[in-house]
């Protein structure tokens, strides 16, 4: 039976984050992908010219159209934008009893865009963190979310378990911001112990979009039954392979590639690169 996983998000013109990152990574891992939008961005690699959110009754309505035929198995949020958007969206998760469900909190592009307005940060506390099963915060977004500086490992523990307090179940602290460290170290925090996923960090200007498609690739395990630890396995897998054969699109930032993983574990071959020039 077809696994669904759906996503509440902002759309990013350029195809790299948000909703689009999402599907694509929904379908690549196997699974039926939904979404229900919150905002429109106007986006490419070069930054974010436009924000125009919905109203939270559309976004009300969205979900409540795919919950009430087709259902879900898993569930991520990402852009919420405004604490209108977050409490409809809470209430709404609460209404189907959804479980499984995947926080992305972002809130500020790379390029410096806000995405979440500032005063709906307590909103995002209040109301999301208790419901969800995983966060997936990066460093300057724990940061927020605590009220601490975190540069040290003892900090980035710290703060997940301070994360954890405020009613996340797991939280996943992500290390792409860490730009100094030769690996890039996401450290899972499950109310009791902790596990560590590394890898090389890649140096490349593309990475837009990362976050997006690492906690759509969980959402897409989850959906699919794995536990959080698989779950966060395989999106570390996926980031990684998808940070590693960037696609050079745009003049910026450019998007990850969310083919890769697929190809490598399809053909064998080490790069997507050489997996496509094989062809
Ligand atoms: N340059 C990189 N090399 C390898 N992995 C990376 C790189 N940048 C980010 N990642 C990985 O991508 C995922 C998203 O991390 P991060 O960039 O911190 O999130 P966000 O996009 O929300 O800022 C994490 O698994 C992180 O380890
Ligand atoms: C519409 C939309 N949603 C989310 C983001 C942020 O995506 P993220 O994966 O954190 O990647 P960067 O923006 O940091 O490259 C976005 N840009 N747009």
């Amino acid at each position: 039976m077809m696994k669904k996983a759906l996503t509440i998000a902002g759309s990013d013109s350029g195809g790299g984050a948000g909703i689009q990152a999402d599907l694509k990574t929904f379908q690549e891992l196997g699974v039926y992908g939904m979404s229900a939008l919150t905002a429109v961005t106007a986006q490419n690699t070069l930054g974010v010219q436009g924000v125009f959110p919905m109203t939270a009754e559309a976004v009300a309505r969205q979900i409540q159209s795919v919950g009430e035929d087709i259902g879900a198995d898993a569930v991520k949020t990402g852009m919420l934008f405004n604490a209108e958007i977050i409490e409809v969206v809470a209430e709404k998760i609460k209404e189907l009893s959804w479980e499984k469900v995947v926080i992305d909190p972002v809130m500020i592009a790379k390029g410096g865009a806000s995405l979440l307005q500032q005063q709906a940060v307590s909103a995002l506390k209040k109301h999301m963190l208790p419901l969800c099963l995983i966060i997936t915060p990066n460093i300057p977004e724990a940061e927020v979310l605590t009220g601490m500086s975190i540069s040290t490992m003892d900090e980035k523990k710290d703060a997940a378990k301070r994360i954890h307090e405020l009613g996340a179940k797991n939280v996943v602290l992500k290390g792409g911001h860490d730009e100094e460290a030769a690996q890039s170290v996401d450290v899972l925090f499950d109310g009791r112990d902790f596990t560590f996923f590394s890898s090389p960090r890649i140096n490349t200007k593309h990475t837009h979009g990362t976050g997006c498609t690492f906690s759509a690739a969980i959402t897409a395990q989850l959906a699919k039954g794995a536990s959080v630890q698989e779950g966060v396995s395989v999106a570390k897998e996926f980031i990684q392979a998808a940070v590693a054969n960037p696609l050079d699109i745009g003049n910026g930032h450019g998007p990850t590639n969310h083919w890769a993983y697929k190809m490598k574990k399809e053909s064998g071959v080490s790069s997507w690169r050489e997996s496509v020039l094989n062809k």
